[in-house]
């Protein structure tokens, strides 16, 4: 647990970056601050590794006040990622991950067998283990930052935007990644970013911070989204919260409804109705085809694919976007394995949802089994 008690930091020109915070990172959880640029969420991290010494307060990691702890010891016990990764840029991949462990005194193959079992954690391919920094990927260089960071096992990590150097694709795959290895891991983290979405997919707690370096709020991010306690927070975590709030509501009730489906060969002949889902021999889907547009068997080609699928143990968010994103509006809902259990429609969806929002009525009520037959 990393403890912030009173904590201020006054830069000498006068600057008060952090004003009298008070919060607690729990352990095994990731903590996120964000805020707009200048709230003092940079100040605030590396203040806990005392890159920066507070002014006034105490920062306690496990009830122990740093001020007092070995600064180098203390150090080890912290893994520390920042943007552009800040990898060293004549060592191999391989080296920048062993660092840490060879300043431990780990033996070589120890080394080497923890650095590359990180990589391929952090999911980079073994031949990419002898290249040089500059010869990856903006999104591959932050792979390697986050599996040097992790090398030592330390029970700590701090998280400066780790994630925001690169596209908005690449970035939706390191957080997924992260989140599978968090999920395993359990480290205690604090993660800084000034992205409200990705403070609020990552945070297992999310605090808000308004410039002056004073916190706004501090909750878990679907109180946060429902509950935003001033104009400020509210402005901050966006206009759309209450879609993005859905994300946290889980669907398992969704009334699912059987689906026709095709293999890609198969022919159309005799399949009437506008939409017809493809799917491969485990069944799982591959796109959409009109039946009257085809004449013969299913092509590849002929798939839409545009439509988002959802897992039936996933958010009602998940569920609402299939429907809205089907070429059919019949949103396409996957087991954990990807293979399709049904199809909802976005006013299905919208129901459970009211009736979720009534404290009267229990949803463990509302389950409807798949079997309801929908004409393709
Ligand atoms: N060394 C310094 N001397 C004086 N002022 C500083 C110093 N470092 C940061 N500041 C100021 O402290 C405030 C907080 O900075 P900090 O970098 O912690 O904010 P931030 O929330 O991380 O910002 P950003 O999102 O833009 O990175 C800002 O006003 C900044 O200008």
């Amino acid at each position: 647990m990393i403890r912030f008690d009173g904590v201020t930091k006054q830069y000498p020109d006068g600057t008060v970056a952090v004003d009298d915070l008070s919060l607690t990172a729990p352990t095994g959880k990731i903590t996120v601050l964000v805020g707009p640029s200048g709230c003092g969420k940079t100040t605030s991290l590396r203040m806990i590794n005392r890159m920066i010494e507070p002014t006034r307060g105490t920062i306690s990691l496990d009830g122990q006040d740093t001020s007092r702890m070995n600064e180098a010891q203390m150090r080890r016990g912290i893994g520390y990622v920042i943007q552009h990764a800040g990898l060293f840029p004549h060592r191999t991949v391989l080296d920048n991950v062993g660092t840490v462990p060879r300043l431990l005194g780990w033996d070589k193959k120890e080394t080497l067998e923890r650095s590359r079992d990180l990589l391929s954690r952090v999911g980079l391919a073994p031949e990419l283990a002898d290249r040089y920094p500059s010869q990856l990927s903006g999104g591959q260089q932050q792979r390697v930052g986050v599996a040097r960071a992790l090398a030592a096992d330390p029970p700590v990590m701090l998280m400066d935007e780790p994630f925001s150097a690169v596209d908005p694709v690449v970035r939706d795959q390191l957080q997924d990644v992260f989140l599978d290895l968090q999920s395993e891991l359990g480290k205690t983290i604090v993660f800084v970013t000034h992205d409200i979405d990705e403070a609020i997919k990552l945070g297992d707690q999310v605090a808000v911070l308004r410039v002056g370096g004073k916190l706004a709020q501090v909750s878990d991010p679907a109180f946060l989204l429902a509950h935003p306690v001033d104009d400020f927070v509210a402005d901050f975590v966006g206009r759309d919260r209450g879609y993005r709030s859905l994300q946290f509501q889980p669907a398992p009730k969704l009334p699912l409804a059987a689906e026709r489906t095709l293999l890609v060969g198969e022919s159309t002949a005799g399949v009437t109705g506008d939409w017809v889902l493809v799917v491969d021999e485990e069944r799982r889907p591959l796109g959409w085809v009109e039946p009257q547009r085809v004449s013969g068997e299913v092509t590849s080609e002929a798939l839409h694919r545009g439509g988002t699928v959802a897992r039936a143990s996933g958010s009602l968010r998940g569920a609402l976007d299939a429907a809205l994103s089907s070429p059919s509006r019949r949103g396409v809902i996957v087991d954990d394995a990807g293979s399709l259990v049904g199809t909802v429609r976005a006013h299905e969806v919208l129901s459970l949802i009211e009736s979720a929002d009534r404290p009267d009525v229990d949803l463990a009520d509302q389950f409807v089994a798949p079997g309801r037959e929908t004409s393709p």
